[in-house]
């Protein structure tokens, strides 16, 4: 069984006639991704905003019209992947680099919808290490600042080169240990000059589609979205 596959070709049935749909990004978003192709070849007339170059380019080669999030600012759902999630459905994302695009989308997003393997669904945060995206200019600065918060941070490399971002920008990959305070470590980061964004995302996602040997379980989020904007 593959759990990616069935997590989010489940989470594609989410989408109705008429929406406007962020596409995530990722092993698991894609399946979500081919299956919404697959029900616009069908007839669904669906628009899909990409959260990233390589989400943009297979929604084109699976016909769905692609959108602009200037264009469209409100959107009726996105379904994304995530690395870690935990029992309050804080989520740590950007293991593919898109973190800052899946926040913006996510953010405009009146329902957030996510799909991953059982493996994923943790107790706490912070297994995975904390993606952090930051600016190139003055880049040992901001990793020394972002150390003091707690953690290990190391650049993300492709190759011989930094990775770069579709913003141009890069990633720190930070090991924190078990992150006690979501919230509050997403804020102590973003107040560093040269942080773009992180990838914790506290109180943004309202359901999960987990992927599991026995099948698709669908949980939703206990409380509801408090401060998510600001995180
Ligand atoms: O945040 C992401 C990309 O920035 C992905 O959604 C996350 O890394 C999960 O990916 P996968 O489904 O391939 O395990």
């Amino acid at each position: 069984m593959d759990k990616k596959r069935i997590a989010g070709e489940k989470a594609a049935e989410f989408v109705e006639d008429g929406m406007i749909v962020g596409l995530g990004t990722g092993s698991t978003a894609y399946w979500a991704v081919r299956r919404i192709g697959e029900r616009v070849r069908d007839g669904l007339r669906v628009q899909g905003v990409p959260t990233s170059e390589r989400t943009r380019e297979l929604a084109l080669e699976l016909g769905i019209p692609v959108v602009s999030l200037d264009d469209f600012p409100q959107l009726d759902l996105t379904i994304d992947g995530a690395d870690e999630i935990d029992d309050n459905f804080h989520l740590i994302k950007g293991g593919g680099g898109a973190l800052f695009r899946e926040k913006v989308v996510a953010l405009a997003s009146r329902r957030l919808v996510i799909v991953a393997d059982d493996g994923k669904w943790v107790g706490k945060l912070g297994a995975f290490r904390l993606p952090v995206e930051v600016v190139p200019f003055g880049w040992r600065r901001t990793v020394r600042a972002v150390e003091a918060t707690g953690c290990r941070a190391e650049l993300r490399i492709e190759g011989t080169n930094p990775y770069e971002t579709d913003n141009g920008n890069w990633i720190l990959d930070c090991d924190f240990g078990t992150i006690a305070d979501p919230a509050g470590l997403h804020h102590s980061l973003k107040r560093i000059t040269g942080v773009v964004e992180t990838g914790l995302f506290v109180g943004m996602a309202d359901t999960v589609v987990l992927g599991t040997e026995a099948g698709v379980r669908i949980l939703s989020r206990p409380t509801p979205i408090t401060d998510a904007e600001s995180c």
